[in-house]
């Protein structure tokens, strides 16, 4: 007869239980049962992959009701005990089941078994042996200020969180470089994680690191891999041969068993923070994970977060500062306001700004258009009876595309044609308002038909490898002037660039959201921080950034002329800690769907009443979303805040089940920590 025990499992389903099966002792391909093999049970029509979290005699179940294993996905060597342990806590944390956390981040043809793959995958893991690191590479003479930041990461003996405090252009990535090679010297199999926000937008920091390191196995995990490179990638990693992972936030996610260093890139970026299924901090777990395992973790920024920075005034973090650009003679940009309600925008631009650039094309140096606004026109209107081109599924306009000749609504995708007429009172003179990167392109090509100009957004670089190109281009000179949103304002180090324009950043200045401020700032430190690398150009004069608005007076740009962040930031936080904000206070967002927005709020209002204790915590009005409807949806969301970290954690574990058992039928999900309110 056949021997059994009870193996406790966890699959990708949203009920949050563990499941016992049974499974064969000593049965052929059915290797000892350990926590952390994944598995094939029958789960009820279905046969689904799991992890095993438990090894145990007996079940609580009667036995005869258990299903039994199907069978071992033993090409895989086991997760560890410290990955499950990472999963358990993001999902405790941010309100998962665990099996929603853990099952998701393993590669999807491990989970299908495709035990074909798997053997040839796992067959062409080429271990490299030997020394690694290339010392023959020309290396820059690190600055003293880089010198003693990398001396402070590579001597730490345990967890410690480090904040690397730079200004754009300060060299922080040869920090990394070098910090990495140091560690990696240190021991033969440890591993080190670099974070970055979005990979496609930083390939220059691929193309450093490989060429840094010609003979270590370099692993990239980001959410646009195929399938079968994401089960190579991932492989490598979990087994060690990997010893540089190069990521985005789901790589925190992925298995490690060697990490000896986390590196978190531009720190302070909101995509850091996933936007659905687990709503996780990667930069978060990035520190959780250093202390788990007691090792470094550096956070990079030119502007770092509020939460870090705090963390850093309270000494729980320590500051690494790098106040100056690596580059000889590359000093920061001149920074200048430009009165808009003084000097009348046409088509967009002020006639300082058109002077600055007819400058830099004298000279043959590269400019910089930043506007965060993409398509032709924000909304097309008709003059007679105020008609306006919203989107019929969404609390949003429809976005004028001229160069596809359609109406596309940036929030569901829906796309239209333009009419030729107004639709309601049927007027031919329809107008459109407002500029988008299209019609800025299409005005400067205006005041310069002979400057070479490249708008990089996200409708230029649909096509896969067009964005590399396009940067290519300005690289190599090749671009007299680029205009682009936020995908052309960060990382990118521009040799040639000594202007910058920002087109049209007021609106956040009155955004309902309290980060907005803290993003526009960090976005125009990030923008001006393409002027000006390559250190002075040939005529000698300095590099600048024309910020065109109509309130020069706010305090957010006076404080961006000075390149001031340690000031700007202290204000913000005496603000902050005013109204018991983050980093001073912590915040759990309940957001609910419905068809009807009253029914989301019929929801909120009956989860309210099932808050347990809740005096403890401070509970606010439900309310539409700013987007109240999105492709039909109506949406609500619900704050909940409290000083205390601990009691609102406290809460949620008992909310969170009560809400799960609620049969509303509505859609409900939860955000802990959220970026946006
Ligand atoms: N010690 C050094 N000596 C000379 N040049 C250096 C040194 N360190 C870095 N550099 C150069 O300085 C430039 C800027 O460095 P890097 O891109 O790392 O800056 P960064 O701090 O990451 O900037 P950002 O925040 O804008 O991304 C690069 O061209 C790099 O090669
Ligand atoms: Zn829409």
């Amino acid at each position: 007869m056949i021997q059994h025990c009870i193996v406790q499992v966890v699959l990708d389903t949203p009920l949050d239980f563990y499941f016992d099966y049974r499974y064969p002792v000593e049965a052929e391909n059915f290797p000892v049962p350990k926590i952390g093999m994944l598995v094939v049970v029958p789960f009820g029509r279905r046969e689904e992959a799991g992890l095993i979290v438990d090894v145990k005699e007996e079940s609580e179940i009667d036995e005869n009701k258990l299903k039994d294993v199907v069978s071992v996905i033993s090409e895989i060597p086991p997760l560890r005990t410290d990955w499950i342990d990472l999963c358990r806590f993001a999902a405790g944390y941010y309100q998962r089941p665990l099996g929603e956390v853990a099952l998701p981040s393993i590669p999807k043809n491990i989970r299908a078994n495709k035990k074909l793959a798997l053997k040839r995958a796992v067959k062409a893991l080429v271990q490299v042996p030997g020394n690694i690191v290339a010392t023959n590479m020309e290396k820059p003479v690190l600055l003293k200020a880089q010198e003693q930041a990398v001396s402070a990461i590579v001597k730490t003996r345990g967890f410690k969180p480090f904040v690397l405090y730079g200004v754009t252009g300060s060299g922080k990535t040869e920090i990394y470089l070098q910090a990495i090679e140091e560690k990696l010297k240190q021991s033969d199999a440890m591993q080190v994680l670099i974070m970055v926000p979005e990979i496609n937008l930083t390939p220059q920091l691929e193309v450093s690191v490989r060429s840094r390191f010609p003979g270590v196995t370099i692993a990239t995990l980001h959410s646009r891999l195929t399938e079968s490179e994401r089960l190579k990638n991932w492989l490598q990693i979990h087994t060690g041969v990997a010893r540089i992972v190069l990521g985005t936030r789901l790589a925190i996610l992925a298995s490690m068993p060697q990490l000896g260093l986390i590196v978190v890139d531009e720190e302070h970026d909101p995509s850091y923070k996933q936007q659905e299924g687990l709503r996780y901090s990667a930069r978060d777990l990035a520190v959780w994970r250093a202390n788990q395992l007691g090792i470094p973790v550096v956070l990079g920024s030119a502007t770092p977060s509020l939460e870090s920075w705090q963390h850093v005034l309270s000494g729980r973090y320590v500051k690494l500062e790098l106040p100056e650009r690596a580059v000889k003679d590359a000093v920061l940009p001149a920074i200048r306001l430009i009165d808009a309600t003084r000097e009348p925008l046409q088509n967009g631009f002020s006639p300082s700004l058109i002077n600055a650039i007819k400058r830099r094309l004298e000279k043959s140096e590269q400019s910089l258009l930043f506007l965060n606004r993409r398509g032709y026109a924000p909304v097309i209107t008709c003059e007679a009876c105020g008609w306006i081109s919203v989107c019929e599924r969404c609390t949003a306009y429809m976005v004028y595309h001229k160069s596809h000749h359609l109406l596309r609504c940036h929030h569901c995708g829906l796309e239209r044609p333009i009419p030729r007429v107004c639709p309601d009172c049927g007027n031919i003179d329809l107008q459109t308002l407002g500029r988008g990167t299209q019609r800025i392109e299409e005005g400067l090509a205006g005041y310069f038909p002979d400057a070479r100009i490249l708008r990089i957004d996200a409708d230029s670089t649909r096509k896969k490898g067009s964005l590399e190109a396009a940067l290519e281009m300005v690289h190599k000179g090749e671009i007299d002037i680029v205009i682009g949103t936020q995908m052309i304002s960060k990382g990118h180090d521009f040799q040639n660039m000594t202007l910058v324009g920002v087109l049209n950043p007021d609106t956040a200045l009155f955004s309902h959201d309290y980060r907005a401020g803290e993003r526009l700032f960090s976005q125009l430190m990030q923008v001006a921080g393409r002027a000006g690398r390559g250190g002075v150009s040939e005529h000698g004069n300095r590099s600048e950034v024309l910020i065109q608005t109509r309130y020069p007076m706010h305090p957010l740009y006076q404080a961006a002329l000075t390149h001031d962040y340690g000031n700007y930031v202290s204000d913000l936080l005496m603000e902050r800690q005013n109204a018991g904000l983050p980093p001073f206070g912590f915040q759990v967002l309940l957001f609910a769907e419905a068809r009807k927005v009253e029914n989301a709020l019929d929801f909120l209002r009956q989860a309210i009443d099932a808050i347990p204790e809740p005096e403890a915590v401070i509970i606010n009005e439900p309310i539409p979303m700013a987007m109240m409807r999105i492709a039909n949806v109506e949406r609500a969301q619900l704050l909940i805040e409290s000083t205390s970290r601990g009691r609102l954690q406290g809460m949620l574990k008992e909310w969170i089940p009560v809400l799960r058992n609620m049969k509303t039928g509505i859609r409900w999900h939860i955000e802990v920590d959220p970026m946006s309110i």
